[in-house]
């Protein structure tokens, strides 16, 4: 099956978890970000770091409610892909020795480009600028042209992005303001490939659309990189430079050999890490969107390049993903197309099976912990935006009331990473593997004359040495002909050329009989941002009920709840106190989390404070519970309440909480509750 169906627009009402059951009863306003937020602080599920001390920018503290969203998020993650895919997991340094940043590029290459508002000196990330400039005043001609036709004009909701349109960008006013058509057609084409250009780029398109600083007015520098790692040193002498790890991925690569030892010299095989990382982001904005301390989980999956074929790809295969292709982007527009994973893989839209695998594993999780697969898309790197040694490269993103976000990256990295630390360490990160039959060939094979190559080129002897047993056979052939007649030049790289002769190397045409087949193993690698995951999923979960609409629910899965069953003893009379405990302990021993509310506050206050912390059930005790041994089971989204023994409604809950059961599973389980209970005694 292939169609398209055009991107979610920004301005789409946001879909909640409960949108579509009808035994639910949802508020007609759109999100509220804002709601939601004052949520998030009142509750404790996230606060800025050091808010005491004013608070620092992108850096973020979780409450109670938080961390345990959280490591339920990160406990799913680690049975979705560690466990269910018998991934070898690691925990490396997050201190980074800068010789291992310095190879693998990120030294030179890890960096934004960024612009200062040329007279207060104010910060910007150039994209984000441009960005942010041509959204309001594609906004502003919008406005313009309603009123034109006299049209009521849409105030933007908070579901379109309310204050701070999109994560990644500074907030700029928009004025009702009408454009050229053509120009209209530039901008929008212009967005599309916003994440394509490179800083001169930047500056351009800041000069012919005159982009100045949005509050003062003023003009902009030209971009300039900026690193985002931050640098530290290590012990005291200050010699030995390091930096907070930008990623896990590299404590992956420089323990390859160790990795493929563990798993008795083959591929393809993965390693999976969870911890944290760092980036000095330039402009930290929208949350924890983009932080400049955050979780990540990465896979790095080791494959033979000849052979990217993924065992369990028929397990994917049907799934229907929508994918938003490069080419599509890059003739300026945004159409997603909906394809199975194996159509997309057959058509050659993902690269391999491999790619395509990921890609419908990270699908299957992200729907799994509740997120909104209506607002779930791939989106291909466009061909400038890749980094140059990948060969393919998508990002699953997730629409939010600030746009499209990306929340995992998944890549090929093909052989870069352990052909740079091979090559610098001189340790030899490749694989073995044994033909089926030997392989017999002629080539030419370089002899190495060690005796007279030392004496000639003294100190630069081993670069020339080097050099020549880096040729391939195309430069062999040709070494061998120029040897023929006298000498050859060669040219290192250092950029000197040494003469070559046959005094210190020969080449000649041999057969040879190759019975094991040395390769450096490609490797694709999913990385997932936990914190963009976990905010997406609040705004997914997040809804007000059509009666109350001054308070949240949050419809997380039970999943990953934070806690799954509030215990609500019908008052506070003491011959209900051995009970609570009671069940307590039993939905303890059943593996689920739960709290006691014995407050004072009434029933239905004690429902919706758990509603807000996205509490799935509550197990309400009452003088029947004492003289006929019931409960009462009340789920959080239809408020609806089912009767049982006590027993068989913890044995439901421990069900409903695995996932092997459905509410509607459950109500037939349990008959509904009357609302009759016996009379305090
Ligand atoms: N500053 C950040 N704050 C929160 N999460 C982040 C941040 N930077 C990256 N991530 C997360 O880490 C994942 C993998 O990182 P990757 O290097 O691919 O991101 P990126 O392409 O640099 O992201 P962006 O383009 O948004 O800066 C991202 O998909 C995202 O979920």
């Amino acid at each position: 099956m292939s169609n398209v169906v055009p991107g979610v627009s920004p301005d789409a009402p946001a879909p909640s978890a409960v949108s579509n059951r009808p035994d639910v009863k949802r508020d007609a306003h759109p999100f509220s970000r804002s709601q939601l937020e004052g949520l998030m602080t009142k509750r404790f599920f996230y606060i800025q770091a050091f808010e005491i001390y004013g608070g620092v920018g992108g850096l973020y503290d979780y409450g109670p409610t938080g961390a345990a969203l959280q490591a339920n998020i990160i406990n799913q993650w680690r049975n979705h892909f560690i466990i269910e895919e018998e991934m070898l997991e690691l925990d490396t340094t997050i201190m980074t020795l800068a010789d291992v940043l310095k190879t693998s590029g990120h030294v030179d290459k890890f960096a934004d480009w960024m612009c200062k508002d040329l007279k207060n000196g104010e910060i910007f990330r150039a994209d984000h600028l441009v960005e942010g400039v041509i959204e309001a005043r594609l906004e502003g001609d919008k406005q313009a042209r309603a009123k034109e036709a006299g049209e009521s004009i849409a105030v933007p909701a908070e579901a379109a992005g309310g204050d701070d349109k999109k994560s990644k960008k500074k907030k700029v006013k928009s004025s009702a303001v009408k454009l050229d058509d053509a120009l209209v057609a530039e901008y929008n084409s212009t967005l599309a490939q916003i994440d394509n250009f490179d800083g001169k780029q930047l500056g351009e398109l800041i000069r012919k659309y005159d982009i100045r600083s949005p509050e003062s007015g003023n003009e902009v520098s030209e971009p300039i990189e900026f690193n985002l790692m931050f640098e530290s040193s290590i012990g005291p002498t200050g010699q030995v430079k390091g930096y907070l790890r930008p990623e896990t991925a590299q404590g992956h690569f420089v323990n390859f050999q160790r990795l493929l030892e563990f798993n008795n010299g083959r591929v393809p095989f993965a390693s999976a890490q969870i911890g944290k990382s760092f980036r000095n982001e330039i402009s930290p904005r929208a949350g924890l969107l983009r932080v400049r301390e955050f979780t990540m989980a990465e896979i790095e999956h080791f494959v033979d390049p000849e052979d990217k074929n993924h065992e369990r790809f028929d397990e994917v295969k049907n799934i229907e993903v929508p994918l938003l292709a490069k080419d599509v982007q890059e003739s300026g527009k945004t159409d997603i197309t909906v394809k199975t994973i194996g159509e997309a893989v057959s058509a050659g839209v993902i690269d391999n099976q491999t790619l395509g695998y990921f890609i419908g594993r990270i699908y299957l999780f992200l729907v799994k912990i509740g997120i909104d697969a209506t607002r779930l898309r791939f989106r291909q790197h466009m061909s400038n935006e890749m980094a140059h040694y990948a060969s393919d490269c998508w990002d699953a993103e997730i629409h939010t009331s600030y746009g499209w976000i990306e929340c995992v990256g998944c890549a090929d990295r093909s052989a870069y990473d352990l052909t740079v630390h091979s090559k610098r360490t001189k340790k030899d990160l490749v694989v073995q593997k044994a033909h089926k039959e030997p392989k017999v060939y002629d080539a030419f094979v370089p002899t190495i004359i060690k005796k007279n190559i030392g004496p000639k080129f003294k100190k630069d002897a081993k670069i020339v040495e080097e050099a020549i047993l880096e040729m391939d056979q195309k430069k062999l052939a040709e070494l061998e002909s120029q040897l023929k007649n006298g000498s050859a030049p060669l040219k290192v790289c250092t950029g000197q050329t040494f003469e070559l002769t046959t005094d210190v190397v020969t080449v000649e045409m041999k057969t040879i009989r190759e019975t094991v087949r040395e390769f450096t193993p490609n490797v694709i690698e999913p990385s997932f941002g936990i914190g963009r995951i976990f905010y997406s999923l609040l705004e997914h979960s997040f809804w007000t009920r059509a009666e109350d609409q001054d308070r949240g629910v949050l419809s997380l899965p039970p999943l990953v709840a934070p806690i799954k069953a509030l215990i609500v003893p019908i008052s506070s009379n003491e011959k209900l106190a051995p009970l609570v405990k009671q069940v307590s302990r039993k939905l303890r021993s059943a593996g689920v989390a739960s709290r006691v509310d014995d407050s004072n506050a009434s029933i239905g206050r004690r429902y919706a404070r758990n509603d807000e912390l996205g509490t799935p059930f509550a197990c309400t005790l009452d003088f029947a519970s004492l003289s006929k041994g019931t409960m009462t089971l009340r789920e959080r989204d239809s408020t609806a309440q089912r009767i049982g023994p006590i027993d068989q409604v913890i044995d439901v809950i421990r069900q409903l909480c695995d996932a092997s059961l459905d509410w509607e599973g459950a109500c037939k389980i349990l008959p509904e509750y009357s609302g009759q209970q016996d009379v305090e005694a």
